[in-house]
C-alpha cells in the first residue's frame, strides 16, 4: 500500500542583499522541484518583501515557497552601499531576535526540519543548534573566496615580514605560492584587511559554520575544480556546488521564450550580433563618480555600442550627454541575465558581484572585470588569469589608482573587436564555459532555462 510522503519544511533565512536574496530563491526553488513534499518559508525584511513584491517575485514563485517577513531592523537598502561596515553589524546585531521570534512562531505548528542560512548570518548555526534543527550554510560567492577565508589564519602580513609559516607579501602585486591563497593578491589581502570590523565579523561566520550539515554554493565543478575540492578537504561537514543559482527558470507559466516587454530590447533587436557592450556594477557597492566618469568617456571616444545600467544618480548627467545619438542606452534597471542572452551582446563591463560574473558564464559573454572590493577583487583574477574569458581592467591602473578614459577607450575597443585575435580566444573560452554551466544547470534543475 502507497503512503503518503511526509511534508518537509524549510526556513531559508538570505543576507538582506540583492545578491544574496536572488540566488536563495533560486535555491529555495530547485529543493521545492526537487521534493514534492517539501515546503520553504523565505524570511525577509518588510522593506525586502515590498521590493520582490514591486518586482512581481512572489507571484512567480511556486506554492510551496513562499515568503515571511520581520520588521524592518536594519538600515535601508537603498542606502546601505553608504556605511558597509555599519550595515553588517546591524545584521549581525539586530537581525537576529526577530528571526528567533519568528522561528518559534512557525515551530509552534511543526518545527522546520531544517534551515537554510546565509553563511554571512553569523548567528544562523547558532539559531539552529539551539533548537535541534539542521542548518545548512549557503555560500553566494566563489568557492575559491571561501577557501582563502577559510585560511585567514594563515595570510601572511602584508608588510613583507613573514607569517607564522613562512609565507610573506614581498609585493604588493605578489600571489603567494600557498594553492589555497593562490587567487588572493597581496593587495587585495591589504584590501580586505582594512575592513577591520566585517574582517571581524567574518573570523566568527567560519568560527560558527564548522558546526553546519552542510555548506552549498552557488557554482559548479568544472569552474572552481581545485577551490570546491580544496573546500571538502577542509570543511568538516559535506559541501554541494547547487550549479549558478541565476534566475534561468522561467517564470510560472513562461514558456521560457524571450518576452520582449520591455523597450530596451526594442533597441537591442536593432543593434547587429555582438555589437553591444553591456554595463552594470552591481546593486551594492559604487565605484567613485570620478572613475564612472572616466569608464562614461573613455565608453564616449570608443566607437562601440552601449546599454548601461545606472543606478547612480550623480553619472546620469554624463551619461545621457554620452548616450545621445543612439550609440548607447541608459536604464535605471533591466532583466540582466536576459540581456546578457540577448545575440546584440558581446560584451560585460562589470563590478563582478559572482551573480553577474555567473550570469555572464551562463551567457557565454567575455567580460571587461573592474572590480571595487570584497569578493570581486578574486574574481576579477578568475576571469581574466584562471578562466581567461575578460580583461582585468586593474592591469591599467594609472599612478592615482584610476583607469583613465584613454585606457577605457583602447580596452572597449579591443574587446569588442570581433576580429582581434586576443578577443576571439576570449569568446573561444567563454563558449566553453557557457557550455559547461549549462550542463551544471541540466544537472541541478532539470534543464529548465531562460536563454536555449
Ligand atoms: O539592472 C540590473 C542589475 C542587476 N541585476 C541583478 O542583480 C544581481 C546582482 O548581483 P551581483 O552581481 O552578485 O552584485 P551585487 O548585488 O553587487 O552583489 C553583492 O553580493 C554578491 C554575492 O554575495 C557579491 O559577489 C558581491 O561582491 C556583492 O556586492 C544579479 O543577479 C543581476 O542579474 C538585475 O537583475 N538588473
Amino acid at each position: 500500500m502507497a503512503t503518503a510522503a511526509a511534508a518537509r519544511h524549510v526556513v531559508a533565512v538570505p543576507y538582506p542583499g540583492r545578491g544574496h536574496v536572488n540566488p536563495m530563491l533560486v535555491v529555495c526553488r530547485l529543493l521545492a522541484a526537487a521534493d514534492a513534499a517539501l515546503s520553504v518559508t523565505v524570511v525577509v525584511t518588510e522593506e525586502w518583501h515590498a521590493l520582490l513584491a514591486a518586482a512581481g517575485v512572489p507571484g512567480t514563485l511556486p506554492d510551496r515557497v513562499r515568503l515571511a517577513t520581520i520588521p524592518n531592523v536594519i538600515p535601508s537598502e537603498r542606502v546601505r552601499g553608504a556605511d558597509f561596515a555599519g550595515f553588517v553589524e546591524a545584521v549581525h546585531i539586530k537581525m537576529v531576535a526577530p528571526v528567533e521570534r519568528l522561528l518559534d512562531r512557525l515551530s509552534l505548528e511543526r518545527k522546520p526540519d531544517a534551515i537554510v542560512a546565509d553563511t554571512f548570518l553569523a548567528w544562523g548555526v547558532g539559531v539552529g543548534s539551539a533548537r535541534g534543527i539542521p542548518v545548512c550554510s549557503l555560500w553566494t560567492q566563489p568557492a575559491t573566496f571561501f577557501l582563502a577565508l577559510w585560511h585567514l589564519d594563515r595570510w601572511p602580513p602584508v608588510d613583507g615580514h613573514q607569517g607564522e609559516e613562512g609565507l610573506s607579501c614581498r609585493s604588493l602585486d605578489q600571489y603567494l605560492p600557498f594553492p589555497a591563497l593562490a587567487p588572493v593578491k597581496c593587495s587585495d589581502m591589504k584590501t580586505l584587511r582594512s575592513m577591520v570590523l566585517p574582517m571581524k565579523r567574518l573570523a566568527q561566520v567560519f568560527s560558527n559554520l564548522r558546526k553546519a550539515q552542510c555548506v552549498l554554493f552557488t557554482s559548479f565543478y568544472e569552474l572552481e575544480t581545485g577551490a570546491i575540492d580544496g573546500t571538502s578537504q577542509v570543511v568538516p561537514c559535506p559541501i554541494y556546488a547547487v550549479g549558478p543559482s541565476i534566475p534561468y527558470m522561467p517564470l510560472e507559466g513562461d514558456s521560457g521564450e524571450f518576452h520582449h516587454e520591455e523597450d530596451y530590447f526594442g533597441w537591442l533587436d536593432a543593434q547587429p550580433r555582438s555589437s553591444v557592450l553591456y554595463v552594470s556594477f552591481g546593486t551594492h557597492v559604487s565605484m567613485p563618480s570620478s572613475q564612472l566618469e572616466e569608464v562614461a568617456l573613455g565608453l564616449h571616444e570608443s566607437t562601440v555600442r552601449f546599454f548601461w545600467v545606472a543606478r547612480d544618480r550623480a553619472s546620469t548627467a554624463t551619461l545621457e550627454q554620452i548616450s545621445a545619438g543612439g550609440k548607447g542606452l541608459v536604464v535605471p534597471w533591466c532583466d540582466q541575465l536576459k540581456v546578457l542572452c540577448h545575440p546584440s551582446v558581446g560584451g560585460f563591463l562589470s563590478h563582478c558581484g559572482w551573480n553577474s560574473t555567473l550570469e555572464a558564464v551562463f551567457a557565454g559573454v567575455p567580460m571587461l572585470a573592474f572590480p571595487v572590493a570584497w569578493d570581486q577583487l578574486v574574481i576579477g583574477h578568475l576571469v581574466a588569469d584562471e578562466w581567461k574569458i575578460g580583461v582585468d581592467l586593474r592591469e591599467r591602473r594609472r599612478e592615482d589608482g584610476v583607469v583613465g578614459r584613454a585606457a577605457i577607450c583602447d580596452t572597449v575597443t579591443k574587446l569588442m573587436d570581433l576580429t582581434d585575435d586576443d578577443s576571439l580566444e576570449m569568446r573561444r573560452r567563454a563558449a566553453e564555459l557557457r557550455e559547461a554551466s549549462r550542463r551544471a544547470v541540466q544537472e541541478v534543475s532539470g534543464g529548465q532555462n531562460c536563454c536555449s
